[in-house]
C-alpha cells in the first residue's frame, strides 16, 4: 500500500483516520547494543491493519527496543520491518517517523507551547495550510474530549495528568498516521485516571482503528486493551502471542503460567463474553430484584452480581429486557477454556 508521507501531507485531508492504518511485520528482527548486549535476538511478528497489539514482559525483555525499532528510533542491527509490504528499514528515517504516531509515559508535550501547538507540531513539519492545521486540531481536542476554546491556549502545566496524556495521544494522531506506538502511555497517571483513559482509548480506537502497539507492565490493561498480546521473555524471544482470552485461558509456556500468575482465571472472566446461545431461560417466578447484568457485560460483571446478592442466579437483560440468566455453574462452565 502507500505510506509515502505525501498522504499524510498537505493533500487537504483532515478526517480523523481517513488514511488507511498499515499492518506491520517483523521479520527475523534483532539489536545488539554497541555494548555488545542482544536486547532482541530475533523477533517475528505479524501486526494486521487496525489491530492493537500489547507488548509486555518483564523488566529488560525489549520491549522499548522492539517499540522504537519500528520507526527506527533504534537502528536494527538484522532482520526486516514491513509497513504494510514497504521495507523501512530502506526509507528515511525522519520522514518515516512523521507518519508513525508516538506516545511515551509523561508524553514529552514541549512545556512552552499552548496544547493547540503541540497538537500541531507534526502537521506544521508536513507543511498543512493553516486553516487545515487549526481545524483538524479542534477536531482532535473534541475527539479526546477536550474542549478547544477552554483547553486549546492552555499550557501543559496547566493540565491534569490525565489531560497531558490525552493530548500526546491527540498530537501522536495528528498527522493521521498509518501507525501508532505507545510506551507506557498511561502509566504515570493514578489507576482511577488510568482505568477511564483507557476506556476512553478504546473508544478512541473503535473510531479511528490504526494499527497500533503498545508496550506495558501491567497485565491487567493489557487484556483489557490488547486484540493480542505478545509475551516477550530476555533477549526479545516470543513466548505467546494470542488474544486476551486465550493467553489467560492457555498459557503456552511455563514461563506465560508464571508470567499471567494464579489469577489469570478472574482475569479471565473480565474477557468472557455472555455468550446469547450459552444463557439459560429467565425462570418464570424471577424476584422483581434479582441480579441483573447486560448482555454486552463480561462474565465477572456477571460473577460480582451473584456474590453481591443472596441470590442464585443472575439475569441477563438486553436494552433493559431479561433475554437469559445463569447460575454459577452454568458461569464456571463459559468461563472455562475451550
Ligand atoms: N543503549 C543501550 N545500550 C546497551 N544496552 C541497552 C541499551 N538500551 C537498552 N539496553 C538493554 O537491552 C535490554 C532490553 O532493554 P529494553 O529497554 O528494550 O527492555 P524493556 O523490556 O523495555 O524494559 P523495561 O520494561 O524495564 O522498560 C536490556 O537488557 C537493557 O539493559
Amino acid at each position: 500500500m502507500d505510506v509515502t508521507p505525501e498522504t499524510s501531507g498537505a493533500g487537504g485531508r483532515a478526517t480523523v483516520g481517513e488514511q488507511r492504518a498499515a499492518s506491520i511485520t517483523l521479520e527475523g528482527v534483532r539489536k545488539r547494543y554497541p555494548d555488545g548486549t542482544e536486547a532482541v535476538r530475533g523477533l517475528s511478528l505479524e501486526v494486521g491493519a487496525g489491530e492493537l497489539v500489547v507488548l509486555i514482559g518483564p523488566s529488560g525483555s525489549g520491549k522499548s527496543t522492539v517499540l522504537r525499532m519500528i520507526n527506527r528510533m533504534i537502528e536494527p542491527t538484522g532482520g526486516r520491518t514491513l509497513l504494510g509490504d514497504e521495507d523501512v528499514t530502506r526509507v528515511d528515517p525522519v520522514r518515516l517517523r512523521r507518519r508513525i504516531g508516538y506516545v511515551i509515559q509523561n508524553v514529552g508535550l514541549f512545556p512552552h507551547q499552548t496544547v493547540r501547538a503541540n497538537v500541531a507540531t507534526v502537521p506544521k513539519l508536513l507543511g498543512w495550510p493553516r486553516d487545515q492545521i487549526r481545524s483538524r486540531v479542534d477536531e482532535l481536542l473534541e475527539l479526546i474530549g477536550l474542549d478547544p476554546g477552554t483547553f486549546g491556549g492552555r499550557y501543559p502545566h496547566e493540565l491534569s495528568g490525565g489531560q497531558r496524556q490525552r493530548v500526546g495521544v491527540a498530537r501522536a494522531l495528528a498527522a493521521d498516521p498509518v501507525v501508532l506506538l505507545m510506551d507506557e502511555p498511561f502509566s504515570a497517571v493514578d489507576p482511577v485516571a488510568r482505568t477511564r483513559l483507557q476506556e476512553e482509548f478504546l473508544r478512541l480506537q473503535a473510531e479511528v482503528r490504526k494499527t497500533i502497539v503498545l508496550v506495558t507492565h501491567d497485565l491487567d490493561e493489557a487484556v483489557r486493551l490488547g486484540d493480542r498480546i505478545a509475551v516477550l521473555s530476555e533477549g526479545g524471544h516470543l513466548e505467546q502471542y494470542d488474544p486476551p482470552a486465550a493467553l489467560l485461558g492457555t498459557p503456552a509456556t511455563p514461563f506465560v503460567r508464571e508470567f499471567v500468575g494464579a489469577d489469570r482465571g478472574i482475569r479471565r472472566l473480565v474477557v468472557t463474553p455472555l455468550r446469547r446461545e450459552a444463557l439459560e431461560p429467565v425462570p418464570t417466578d424471577a424476584a422483581p430484584d434479582a441480579p441483573a447484568v447486560p448482555l454486552d457485560g463480561s462474565a465477572y460483571d456477571a460473577l460480582a452480581a451473584l456474590l453481591t446478592s443472596a441470590a442464585e442466579r443472575v439475569l441477563v437483560t438486553d436494552e433493559g429486557r431479561p433475554v437469559g440468566s445463569l447460575d454459577r455453574r452454568r458461569l464456571f462452565d463459559l468461563a472455562r477454556p475451550q
